[in-house]
């Protein structure tokens, strides 16, 4: 039997605990800093097990203890940009949330594989590793599955085909210099470059660049959910099941790609214990160029901080 444990009852967070409860985990914790919210959210949840057909246990808490001895916490707890405003402009109230939760995960959870959602999500990553003292493979961040899917449903829209049979791959920080790659993109195995013309493809991976802010922009209020809990619960999935599936995910560098010890958006292989393979990949000049762009802003965030 498997204990989740997901810190932030909010829209991200209750989002992946109703796509995690169909998955049948075992159980599954629900924190909040909102009394009494996690375990509303966690009863309705139960019962829509009854109607869903669902016997995952779901209990919402207020009290870290109750995580104890989860095998993987995810992490969505923190405030959500407003429009206008950049995933950076976060940094400050959340690298404190996050040094006070991940505290609390290496106090009771401290076996546990950690997955962080809070953005800005590759300083977040490296806050939360930091403050757990965990290894780093075993703490890595959710982007790349998310901005992947985002460029993967502009294509089927172009192509008028089905989202199914699109692979993407995005790359980078999660932020306005993340790199989508159509040369490692496919539909059914088709390289994107052979089914789309350049200009066209130069506009969705524009699109897929701004697809947070896309979304911010419209709800007017907090930001984007529904796709990120489904990217969450693909990565939590291959944790749990340990698949070993190949995903970009924020994963800390020790000289792949040029880096060191930042949490970068690369492929990965993805198991019970985290991160078991970081994939190096080739390419472009003008690809390297923005993600070593990216990089300094990263590394910028991390300067800044005071853990
Ligand atoms: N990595 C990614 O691709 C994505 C990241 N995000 C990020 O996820 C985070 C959460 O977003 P939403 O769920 O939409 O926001 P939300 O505002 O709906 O939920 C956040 C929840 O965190 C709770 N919280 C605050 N401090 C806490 C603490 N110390 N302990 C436990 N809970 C605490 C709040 O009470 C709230 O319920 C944001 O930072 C957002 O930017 C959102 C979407 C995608
Ligand atoms: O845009 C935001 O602030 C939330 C996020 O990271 C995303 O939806 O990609």
């Amino acid at each position: 039997m498997v204990k989740i444990s997901v810190i932030g009852a909010g829209n991200v967070g209750s989002t992946t605990v109703q796509r995690l409860a169909e998955l049948e985990p075992g159980e599954i914790v629900m924190t909040d800093i909102v009394e009494g919210m996690p375990q509303g959210k966690a009863l309705d949840l139960m019962q829509a097990g009854a109607i869903n057909g669902y016997d995952t246990r779901i209990t919402g808490t207020n009290d870290y203890a109750d995580i104890a001895n989860s095998d993987l916490v995810i992490i969505t707890a923190g405030i959500a940009r407003k429009p206008g405003m950049s995933r950076e402009d976060l940094i400050k109230t959340n690298s404190k949330i996050i040094g006070d939760v991940a505290g609390n995960i290496a106090k009771y959870a401290p076996n546990s594989i950690v997955i962080n959602v809070t953005n800005p999500l590759d300083i977040i990553t490296y806050v939360a590793m930091k403050a757990t003292g965990f290894d780093p493979e075993k703490v890595f961040g959710m982007s790349g599955v998310l901005d992947a899917g985002r460029f993967a449903s502009f294509i089927a829209e172009e192509l008028k085909c089905s989202k199914r049979d699109v692979e993407a791959m995005v790359i980078g920080g999660h932020g306005d210099l993340m790199v989508p790659l159509p040369q490692y993109t496919t539909v059914s195995g088709i390289p994107l470059p052979e089914l789309l013309p350049e200009k066209t493809i130069d506009r969705l991976v524009e699109r897929t660049v701004n697809g947070g802010a896309e979304i911010v922009e419209l709800l007017k209020q907090g930001s984007a959910f529904y796709a990120p809990s489904a990217a969450i619960v693909r990565m939590a999935e291959a944790v749990i099941k340990d698949s070993r599936r190949v995903l970009p995910a924020s994963a800390y560098l020790e000289g792949q790609y040029g880096q060191k010890g930042i949490y970068f958006g690369v492929p990965v292989k993805l198991g019970a214990n985290g991160i078991e393979k970081i994939l190096e990949l080739k390419l472009e000049d003008s690809q390297c160029e923005i993600l070593k762009k990216s990089s300094e802003t990263i590394r910028k965030g991390i300067s800044k901080l005071e853990i």
